[in-house]
């Protein structure tokens, strides 16, 4: 059979616009296919290299950052109301959040996101963005939080907190770091600056990349926001005794632990998670035994003084670091996460020795996967009590500003 190559003349794509196709792949991974951003980036990303990944990430996620305030924008300069989902929707987004949120000009924002429209709605993403420009529209100081977003949790928690929310969306977050050794607060201070809520933490606002930072090559600290650190201080110094760290990796808890003292064996199903835990663990020089397993389906050796479960869950106290979950995470998500967690702690309760302690902890800011799973947790398990809540440890100049989280610490009759 004869074969004949066919031969495209098609002129080479201006710079730049591989970089906004990534991005508008990611959006349409996590607003229509439900997919977490991270999770998104290899796939997406991949006909992009280096510094362009960045860009990709940062135009896709300022845009989930800013999404109810760009569509306001797009809305009120269009007649007719586009789709969500619609193409010149997506190009309006990514070309506006570049020029009012990202610094990037004007007109290299709108001509790198045009080729991706060509032979379709070209002259509506033209125009509607050069209406706005034009007219000096600016979006608002505060961002707005999805409609559904805010109506649950104001539901949840009030008014008052959907606004502090909000301002937390406009800012970017800090650095939190967590030190091996908390004796050494003040020396570290030192070296990195930043200020310390409490021993064992440094906030930075302003740093060089984290691998490059003094201290992290040696595993003198990690990366933990100060909310994130709260579980695995609620059990305190181990001083030998056995804890099993359940949904363990990527170890923040588990460095904690192991540096508190406490003789640490961490579960975790997630393979490239695990490997991730088995770096910081050669990073820090920590101990701990590493078990890859699901924790539905493992039994350990022996019953612990100690279980810590961090349990996976909608992930919604983190919005400020992934804006994905603003838009991906509704009821039918939670109330399965919500199951999950619940079967989990059924399993790790049986764990804990008489007289030991279990920590629960989710990033969630929904009652389902804190308060409520607790209440249940407490009714089928009279034999556990709230032994602390966060406050305990949470620092005297606690200021606000951290990750949400919910954390309790319980103990077991003896
Ligand atoms: C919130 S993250 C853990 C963060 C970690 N504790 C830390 O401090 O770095 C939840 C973890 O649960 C794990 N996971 C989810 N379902 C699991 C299961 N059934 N068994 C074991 N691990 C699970 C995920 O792979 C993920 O690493």
């Amino acid at each position: 059979m004869a074969r004949t190559d066919t031969v495209h003349s098609h002129a080479p794509e201006p710079l730049g616009v591989p970089t906004r196709r990534a991005a508008i792949k990611l959006l349409d991974a996590v607003l229509r296919r439900g997919e977490a951003l991270e999770a998104a980036l290899p796939a997406a990303t991949r006909m992009v290299h280096g510094p362009d990944r960045g860009l990709a990430h940062a135009i896709a996620a300022e845009t989930l950052r800013r999404l109810p305030d760009l569509d306001a924008l797009i809305d009120g300069a269009t007649e007719r109301v586009l789709p969500p989902d619609a193409k010149a929707r997506m190009a309006l987004r990514i070309a506006l959040v570049q020029a009012l949120v990202l610094g990037t000009p004007a007109h290299a924002a709108i001509a790198t996101v045009l080729p991706l429209v060509d032979g379709g709605p070209r002259k509506l993403v033209h125009g509607v963005f050069g209406t706005l420009i034009r007219g000096g529209q600016l979006l608002p100081e505060v961002p707005a939080l999805p409609a559904d977003v805010e109506a649950r949790w104001a539901a949840a928690w009030g008014e008052a907190m959907v606004e502090e929310a909000e301002r937390a969306i406009a800012a970017p977050p800090p650095l939190d770091i967590t030190l091996a050794d908390p004796a050494r607060t003040d020396e570290w201070q030192g070296v990195l600056g930043g200020t310390s809520l409490m021993p064992g933490h440094l906030r930075l606002d302003e740093h060089a990349p984290v691998p490059d930072m003094a201290g992290f090559g040696e595993g003198a600290w990690w990366v933990q926001d100060v909310a994130a650190s709260l579980p695995a201080q609620l059990l305190g110094a181990g001083d030998g005794r056995t804890v099993l760290d359940l949904c363990a990796a990527p170890g923040g808890k588990t460095m904690q632990l192991a540096a508190a003292g406490w003789r640490v064996t961490a579960v975790d199903q997630s393979g490239s998670r695990i490997k991730r835990l088995r770096e910081n663990l050669f990073r820090t020089r920590l101990k701990a035994e590493v078990v890859q397993a699901d924790v539905l389906a493992f039994a350990p050796n022996a019953p612990a003084d100690a279980v810590l479960v961090d349990a996976p869950c909608s992930a919604t106290g983190i919005f400020r670091r992934h804006p994905d979950v603003l838009h991906r995470v509704h009821p039918a998500l939670i109330a399965d996460l919500a199951a999950l967690q619940g079967r989990i702690l059924k399993r790790a309760a049986d764990w804990v020795k008489p007289g030991g302690r279990l920590v629960f902890a989710t990033c969630s800011l929904e009652p389902a996967e804190g308060e409520a799973q607790l209440a249940a947790f407490l009714e089928a398990r009279p034999d556990f009590a709230v032994a602390d809540a966060a406050d305990r440890v949470l620092p005297g100049r606690y200021a606000g500003g951290n990750d949400g989280f919910f954390v309790v610490g319980l103990v077991r009759a003896g």
